[in-house]
């Protein structure tokens, strides 16, 4: 742990769980809160599959993000009961949750994530998307009827998007914090590998320009990770469950596959500060998402 001297008096640090059915902006909101694309975001729910910490560090705290994957309710296989214990286990681990719900809207998927959510903890409520409505006083009678189902500690409106009320809602975080030296050094902001960053790239490039005719049980696997120097050397592959989702990302003559593998690379690059070589292949993997052998095989456990 670090406990250097410049560490002030009262730092706080601690971990904050992000929680909500699919879909609500749970990435888009930590991205946002911590000032750097970690967790990927797409239009097609369930697209966060792992536990991603995102850290912010300012003078007198340390934010430790842990974003878990969409609750998810429509399928039931073994890939879904795992996402599911994933959940539970973060939450009642953080020092306090941020429960977000789409402004305006609240379904049965958003009830089952509320039965979830453990008493011990606090929890702030979120609403999102709240650029969305144009009416602001229609968002007090929506506010009180989510806060009738569960003991929140807050409740803090907020655009993701367009950044509005982020500021506030950080400042109510950090009230939850608890004393503690940083964890993490300031400049960090994730604790997962560049192998596991370069993964959720592809998958969220794959998700993005492949759209909702892909099953979300598709996965990236990174076969090879090397560098030399400046250089990293990347071999991907992603697995698809039949031959038609093969040629779904293939494309015209390639043409998708090779946008899949440019976006990827200049990604990579960004967030790696320096040149990637990247090879993109597909493998048709018929039933892994129902195969729980598999999937520890694969890494989800
Ligand atoms: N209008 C509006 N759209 C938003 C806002 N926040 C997120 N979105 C959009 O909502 C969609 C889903 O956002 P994500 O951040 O991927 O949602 P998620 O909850 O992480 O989704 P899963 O990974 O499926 O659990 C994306 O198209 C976002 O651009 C917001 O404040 N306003």
């Amino acid at each position: 742990m670090n406990t250097s001297s410049s560490t002030p008096e009262n730092f706080r640090c601690g971990y904050i769980a992000i929680v909500g059915r699919p879909n609500v902006g749970k990435s888009t909101l930590m991205n946002v809160l911590i000032g750097a694309k970690v967790s990927i975001t797409s239009r097609k729910a369930q697209t966060t599959r792992h536990r991603i910490t995102g850290i912010q560090t300012v003078d007198d705290a340390q934010f430790i993000y842990v974003d878990t994957p969409g609750f998810q309710t429509r399928h039931s296989n073994a890939l879904n009961k795992t996402l599911n214990k994933t959940v539970t286990n973060t939450l009642i681990s953080a020092d306090v949750i941020l429960y977000l719900v789409e402004a305006g809207t609240f379904g049965p998927a958003d009830q089952q994530v509320v039965d979830l959510l453990p008493k011990e903890v606090p929890v702030i409520l979120v609403i999102n998307k709240s650029d969305r409505v144009k009416d602001k006083a229609a968002l007090m009678p929506f506010a009180q009827e989510i806060a009738a189902k569960h003991n929140f500690t807050a409740i803090v409106p907020v655009s993701a998007k367009l950044r509005f009320q982020v500021d506030a809602l950080q400042a109510e975080i950090k009230k939850y914090l608890p004393e503690n030296a940083p964890i993490f050094g300031p400049d960090d902001i994730t604790d997962r590998s560049e192998k596991f960053l370069a993964a959720e790239i592809v998958r969220e490039k794959v998700f993005r320009l492949v759209g909702d005719e892909l099953p979300y049980t598709s996965t990236v696997l990174i076969e090879q990770f090397e560098q030399e120097g400046d250089l990293r050397r990347i071999f991907a592959a992603v697995l698809v469950e039949r031959d038609t989702h093969k040629s779904m990302l293939i494309g015209n003559k390639g043409a998708r596959l090779k946008e899949i593998s440019t976006q990827s690379r200049l990604d990579m690059e960004k967030l790696f500060g320096g040149p990637v070589y990247l090879e993109i292949w597909i493998k048709v993997k018929s039933g892994w998402a129902d195969n729980e052998a598999g999937l520890r095989a694969y890494g989800y456990e």
